[in-house]
């Protein structure tokens, strides 16, 4: 088990026409499970490989357990990985894949069989150990991946997109399993996902990327609650973040944001954007339907586009003076498209962003 400590890392593949990584640092406490998120080529998977010893940085450090292993080989970093491909080789049985490993760092075979043999009954793989692994589902063979990446004792252990060859349900089951082992093992753990749900429901803490940055890193509940700017709200959620572009305005201790004739009050620590417009972030189920509303104070009055049940909820697409804003209302709610509604958006729910730098603004009373 090892600390983790990423400093500064750049990286621009040969040829390449911008940075792979673009100066990224990031401390990993011992034990953490660290989950690097973001769209496809933002730079994760870099990060990783660097991490693991395939890439070199053009500058940075790779600090590991508090020894600076930037240039060292892989094989002396005592890192394990599982990739996206199952990786098992296809012509060893079960038990050979998993202790394949062990075997390369000249483990004694006793000691091999009793851990390959703890592994496959952890990942409930000891019917299997005989078979070849083109008789194995695809679940099963991923599970050797894994079971192959923990026997070896190794200091941290690297996935990338570990579960993304699974079928949509084997996914989720086996999501639950690796947070449970992951946990029971202690590792410190460095897990690469596009998958928002993924990142959300495995992570410690989650490090969200863009374009070779780490644009916000926080516990699933900070970056999910708090967006640190509009890609993360953006990025985070299904459906994603509604933002709205309003107008700051109001008289003396009145404050309030205008959307074209519908307003809401606006926090004073925002004063001093009176006159200047400003973007508001909010979830989806943050928003409370009050069918009954009759007056503007502190909601607002939309017109329903688009009713979508989705089994366990509702999904309304309605617009606000123009705008588009979603609504996830409960599972029995029922409205027709062109029916207006009454929308409460509670302040505490409210995000505030600079409509320019698309960053949070600072917003508590
Ligand atoms: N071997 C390479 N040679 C040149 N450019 C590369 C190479 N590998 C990656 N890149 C580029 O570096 C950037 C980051 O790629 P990287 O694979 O790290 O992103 P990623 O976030 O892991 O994406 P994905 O989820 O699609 O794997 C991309 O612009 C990509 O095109």
């Amino acid at each position: 088990m090892s600390e983790v400590v990423l400093h500064e890392l750049v990286k621009t593949y040969p040829g390449g026409d911008k940075r792979a990584t673009d100066g990224v640092s990031l401390h990993i406490p011992d034990g953490e499970f660290m989950v690097l998120l973001g769209p496809s080529g933002c730079g994760k998977t870099t990060l990783l490989r660097m991490l693991a010893g395939l890439e070199l940085p053009d500058a940075g450090q790779v600090v590991i357990g508090g020894r600076d292993v930037t240039y060292l080989e892989p094989r002396r970093r005592n890192l394990s990985m599982v990739f996206q491909s199952y990786a098992v080789f296809p012509h060893k049985r079960v038990f050979d894949n998993i202790g394949f490993g062990l075997r390369m760092r000249g483990v004694p075979a006793g000691v091999v069989r009793r851990k390959v043999e703890w592994a496959a009954e952890l990942l409930e793989l000891t019917p299997y150990l005989d078979r070849l692994p083109a008789k194995l589902s695809g679940g099963q063979r991923q599970r050797v991946a894994v079971a192959r990446a923990i026997v070896v004792d190794a200091d941290v252990l690297l996935m990338d997109e570990p579960l993304s060859n699974l079928d949509a349900l084997l996914r989720l089951s086996f999501r639950a399993e690796l947070k449970k082992l992951v946990s029971e093992l202690g590792t410190t753990t460095i897990y690469v996902t596009h998958d928002q749900v993924e990142a959300l429901s495995l992570g410690d803490r989650v490090a969200v990327m863009r374009e070779g940055r780490i644009v916000q890193c926080g516990t699933p509940v900070e970056v999910y609650s708090h967006p640190a700017d509009e890609f993360v709200g953006g990025f985070l959620g299904s459906p994603p973040m509604n933002f709205l572009t309003g107008l700051a305005g109001g008289e003396g201790e009145s404050l309030h944001i205008d959307f074209g004739g519908q307003s809401l009050p606006l926090p004073r620590a925002l004063a001093s954007y009176r006159g200047k417009e400003l973007r508001l972030g909010i979830r989806p189920e943050a928003i409370a339907v009050e069918p009954g509303r009759t007056g503007p104070d502190g909601a607002v009055e939309v017109a329903v586009e688009v009713f979508e049940p989705l089994g366990s909820s509702t999904l309304l697409t309605t617009k606000l003076c123009g705008q588009t804003l979603k609504v996830s209302a409960s599972a029995g709610f029922r409205a027709d498209p062109g029916e207006r509604l009454w929308l409460r958006l509670p302040p505490e729910q409210c995000r505030w962003y600079d409509p320019e730098t698309q960053l949070a603004l600072e917003a508590k009373e």
